[in-house]
């Protein structure tokens, strides 16, 4: 059943409630690490990611175990014993964020190079000059990360070259338990950090500033946990909802959003013409078709979200005129074009930017997801194209929407598995 399929050419109509964020609940599960009692998640979402990442946390001698649909109870472990297994690891981007956790709370890591997507380089340069900023050594031996902290790590002033998500993460757990004050500079702003920076204050870590340009952390001895923590909803998900409603003409509304976290997003879908209103936690996007043909360049939040790119390119293959998408964060991000054009989307990519000649319509087709944002923009494309769209590897779409299939069919569309 690695197949989804598409009927394609009807409207989204209709309401549906959107899940808690991956990214946010990836982090806040290796954030379980760093403490010594219970603690229970809400609004986790249940996809194969987290239940990848559950695994890996279990794998150290954690319990982590679901109570019900979206909650997760976290016992943690009181020692470890050896790194989780790599045939796990692979899996997943975000085992990158064990080092630091494993590091401040254990005094030793060995993490296997995290895998994931394709979708770019994505060195741990940045993870690793942080963590040996708070005093850790490090050194790679057989493609596994050997991190060992005598004693407690040292707060330090740290700056960031580039405000990557995922270092920022990273050094901020590890601070958490380190001795004395840690100031990172030049940091993500992204919604997940912040995320992560109140469930950590929630477990007794004294984080300031997340959100801004400056993290502050004055370390404590030991995270107690024992706090029901609510995850935030998927920004990325209400997005891909958002444009797959504007993309076919519709009109949905999304429960379970914090709107403020979709602005970049917003703003981009009502230059192409769409309507988006916000309401407390809900927002309402209606389009008519054709949409107007605008241009992107992807960046750092606040700026427009590289997990928002593709999914944009898709709308924009019909949008009538010139669209110019450029990405400024992963350099292999474009991979999707190749299938829309299969649909008979007209893109042109030349290295980190690609030229969109809006066509009447997509036909459908038998195309791959090439990762799991790629597979997210066939989806919207198989939703506007006449006929039926056949997506092969939708396993990399189960990393990050939960339910898809039937959400997209409370909200009107003919879509199956195969
Ligand atoms: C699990 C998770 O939260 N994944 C998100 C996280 O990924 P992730 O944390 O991997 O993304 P980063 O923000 O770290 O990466 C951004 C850029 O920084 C570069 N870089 C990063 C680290 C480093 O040590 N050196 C370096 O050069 C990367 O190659 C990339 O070009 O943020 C990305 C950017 O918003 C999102 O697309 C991912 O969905
Ligand atoms: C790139 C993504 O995730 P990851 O960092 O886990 O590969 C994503 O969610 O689009």
């Amino acid at each position: 059943m690695d197949k989804i399929v598409i009927d394609g050419g009807r409207p989204l109509r209709g309401r549906i409630k959107i899940s808690g964020a991956k990214n946010a609940s990836l982090a806040i599960l290796c954030a379980t690490i760093l403490s010594r009692k219970e603690t229970v998640l809400e609004n986790v979402p249940d996809i194969s990611d987290v239940r990848v990442m559950i695994e890996i946390v279990n794998s150290l001698g954690a319990s982590i175990t679901w109570e019900g649909a979206e909650t997760l109870r976290v016992v943690p472990a009181e020692k470890i014993s050896a790194g989780p297994p790599f045939h796990l690891v692979k899996k997943l981007r975000a085992s990158n964020l064990l080092l630091g956790p494993m590091l401040a709370r254990f005094g030793q890591a060995q993490v296997a190079l995290p895998g994931g997507c394709n979708i770019g380089v994505r060195p741990m340069d940045l993870h690793f000059k942080g963590l040996t900023g708070l005093g850790a050594s490090l050194s790679l031996e057989r493609g596994c990360v050997q991190a060992s902290a005598p004693g407690r790590l040292k707060g330090a002033r740290i700056y960031l070259d580039f405000p990557s998500v995922g270092a920022t993460e990273n050094i901020m757990m590890a601070a958490c338990l380190a001795e004395g004050q840690t100031l990172i500079e030049n940091v993500a702003k992204e919604p997940e950090v912040v995320d992560l920076a109140n469930f950590l204050n929630a477990m007794g870590a004294r984080v300031r500033g997340a959100g801004t340009d400056v993290i502050k952390i004055e370390g404590v001895p030991y995270l107690e946990g024992g706090e029901r923590y609510s995850i935030i909803p998927d920004r990325i998900e209400a997005g891909t909802f958002m444009v797959a409603a504007a993309a076919t003409g519709g009109d949905v509304v999304l429960d379970n959003v914090i709107p403020i976290h979709l602005e970049p997003l917003s703003a981009k879908l009502r230059e192409a013409g769409v309507e988006v209103r916000e309401e407390g936690d809900t927002l309402q996007v209606r389009a008519e078709k054709p949409l107007r043909p605008i241009d992107i360049k992807t960046m750092p939040y606040p700026g427009f979200p590289t997990d928002m790119q593709p999914q944009l390119m898709a709308m924009l293959s019909t949008a009538p005129g010139t669209s110019v998408i450029v990405e400024n964060i992963f350099e292999n991000r474009f991979m999707v074009a190749d299938e829309l054009k299969r649909m008979g989307a007209n893109i042109k990519v030349e290295g980190r930017m690609a030229v969109i000649e809006g066509v009447p319509a997509l036909q459908g087709a038998q195309v791959k997801a090439t990762d799991l944002r790629a597979g997210a923009a066939l989806i919207v494309a198989g939703l506007m194209a006449a006929g039926k769209t056949e997506i092969c590897n939708a396993a990399y779409i189960d990393r990050g929407y939960h339910n898809l299939e039937k959400k997209l069919t409370a909200l009107g569309a003919a879509i199956w598995r195969k």
